[in-house]
């Protein structure tokens, strides 16, 4: 069977990568995913200089998906940078994920990326929960519109988007509406963790992670119908835009449901933190068993067909 697929252009041996943040800090990470059976993969989310993060425990293993406060820990954007210019492309696209704490750091970083002339393509991250005293932007309507209107005058070629889970109709059609008026946002990953969520441990009393008094963004199973509405509604309401899907997958049957919804790419964060980089020849051969199954031939023929009662 073959989950070859294509995304904007480029061609994919399987709609399979991590999600940002999930074995993608350093090197040795960033190599696992390149011989992984990943279509394609994203760096961490980098800052301009290199940042330690929040203090530890800052992760959590919950029983239906996980707690992070990580706090954007990162080696600073030349480090993906120099990663970037050594990435075999030949082998599978590599995504670049960009989270600066200001405006100013965004432009700076993007322009560097457009000096190296390097093949990755940027995934401008909206929506990190984690940096105290830093608001998403994705929740911000109108530092939205502004960061959009500048990275496209600075950036010359397409990028993407990283957006938090929004949970009100009004909320997608008014973000749809601002994201399409910037034809150069040509992809949009939907969803970062549910951000601001808290376990409790009942035998200490206490909560589970050190940062922000135990609250963090919440993956894994948890987030699995939020992600899906978060897909199938920008793909409704961006048709010349492609989505990546993110949130809730462990299973074959999850990446079906992240394509039915309409997604081109599925990302894995939570499981592929628990199980590591072998996961994605699992979904692979979980994902062609439910097409066999089916009858399908090619992701085309369901991607995005998603019926409705
Ligand atoms: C980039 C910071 C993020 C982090 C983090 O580094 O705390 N955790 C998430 O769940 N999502 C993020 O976007």
């Amino acid at each position: 069977l073959d989950l070859s697929t294509f995304f904007l252009g480029r061609p994919l041996a399987a709609p399979l990568m991590n999600a940002s943040g999930v074995w993608c800090n350093v090197t040795n990470q960033l190599n696992a995913l390149a011989k992984s059976e990943a279509g394609a993969m994203v760096t961490k989310s980098c800052t301009l200089v290199r940042r330690d993060g929040n203090p530890e425990p800052r992760y959590h293993t919950l029983s239906m998906g996980s707690i992070n406060s990580m706090g954007l820990p990162n080696e600073g954007h030349l480090y993906y940078l120099d990663y970037a210019q050594q990435h075999d492309y030949e082998n599978k696209p590599l995504f670049f994920s960009v989270a600066g704490l200001t405006l100013d750091d965004n432009l700076t970083m993007v322009a560097q990326i457009q000096d190296a002339y390097t093949p990755a393509m940027v995934e401008i991250n909206l929506s990190c929960p984690n940096v105290p005293g830093k608001a998403q932007i994705g929740y911000d309507f109108e530092a939205l519109d502004v960061i959009l209107a500048e990275i496209s005058s600075a950036y010359a070629r397409p990028f993407g988007v990283k957006l938090p889970p929004y949970f009100d109709i009004a909320h997608f059609d008014e973000v749809a509406e601002i994201l399409n008026r910037y034809d150069k946002v040509a992809f949009v990953t939907c969803i970062n963790s549910i951000g601001n969520g808290l376990m409790i441990d009942i035998n200490s009393e206490t909560v589970l992670i050190k940062p922000k008094q135990g609250f963090g963004g919440i993956g894994g199973e948890y987030v699995l119908p939020t992600a899906l509405a978060n897909v199938n509604a920008f793909y409704r309401r961006c048709p010349e835009k492609s989505i990546i899907g993110c949130g809730g997958v462990s299973t074959g049957e999850h990446v079906f449901m992240h394509l039915l919804a309409g997604a081109s790419i599925v990302q894995v964060g939570t499981a592929l933190y628990e199980e590591g980089v072998d996961i994605f020849a699992r979904l692979k051969i979980e994902l062609a068993r439910i097409m066999q199954q089916k009858g399908y031939q090619k992701i085309e023929e369901y991607q995005g067909k998603l019926k409705t009662i």
